[in-house]
């Protein structure tokens, strides 16, 4: 388990001459018996590492489709500790790399400790949160550093040359590069010098970093990934899932670089 599981699946992908694709998903949405499965179906379809959110009341970067989704999980009662709990019962049937999502605040009344010991007994490899600046990331970075759990850090459109030095440096598991000014969803394009924006992130990471944020199709998927080692699909995944067409994510993936 651990950073160490998310850090040979990038190397996996990477012999096979891949970019990684990370699918997000909102637990509990369809209700949490139906995680496993979910997690089966997005291994079967070649993604690399799953980014599983914890529903909230107040998700401040969450666009209408993943507001939604935590809307439906939350009517299901599910909590930060019942998904936690879910994950180690199926974690021995499960070979992907999990990323729990969560904002801060859940996080803060759990423990930060106790989080992360439940984190490690669930065999989470990472954590984002994205409202914890890296100023503020000590207290919930430690306990997770004892399981080798990474906590991940952004770099956004507008972070300095400056910041990103700061932000690659000792960073842990991967980059989330956010692709747009905003909260998440789909877009109907980008901005003309993003590509070259995630060039110099990547050339300054010693981790991979990975592009989010409005990602819809595998076009996309495969522009940006071009630019550097992959990227994150979430509002585009959760829509598919809740419609019932989980079965068409295998079409978002791109195979190897290079070959259609
Ligand atoms: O939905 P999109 O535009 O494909 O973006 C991924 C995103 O949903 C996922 O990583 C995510 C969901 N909620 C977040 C909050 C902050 C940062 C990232 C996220």
């Amino acid at each position: 388990m651990t950073k160490y599981k998310m850090a040979a699946a990038f190397a996996r992908v990477n012999e096979e001459g891949k970019k990684a694709f990370t699918a997000y998903i909102m637990a509990g949405d369809g209700g949490l018996h139906t995680l496993k499965e979910t997690i089966l179906l997005l291994e079967d379809a070649g993604v690399t590492i799953v980014e599983l959110g914890i529903p909230f009341s107040d998700p401040v970067a969450d666009g209408p489709v993943i507001q939604e989704a935590g809307k439906r999980a939350l009517a299901e009662k599910v909590t930060l500790k019942a998904v936690l709990d879910e994950l180690a019962s199926i974690k021995d049937d499960i070979s992907i790399p999990i990323v729990i999502m969560t904002y801060a605040n859940p996080v803060f009344k759990f423990g930060a400790q106790n989080f992360a010991d439940h984190c490690a007994a669930a065999g989470v490899s990472g954590v984002i949160i994205p409202d914890v600046p890296m100023e503020e990331e000590k207290e919930f970075k430690d306990p997770l550093s004892k399981h080798d759990i990474a906590l991940i850090r952004f770099v956004t459109l507008t972070s300095s040359d400056e910041r990103i030095s700061e932000t690659v440096n000792g960073a842990e598991g991967f980059i989330y590069a956010v692709t747009v000014n905003g909260i998440t969803g789909a877009r109907a394009g980008f901005a003309g010098d993003l590509s070259e924006h995630l060039a110099r992130i990547t050339e300054k990471s010693n981790v991979p970093v990975l592009a989010g944020f409005g990602v819809s199709s595998k076009e996309q998927a495969e522009t940006l990934g071009a630019a550097c080692d992959g990227v994150i699909v979430g509002s585009k995944i959760v829509s598919l899932l809740h419609e019932g067409r989980g079965h068409e994510i295998k079409n978002l993936v791109p195979g190897r670089v290079g070959v259609k």
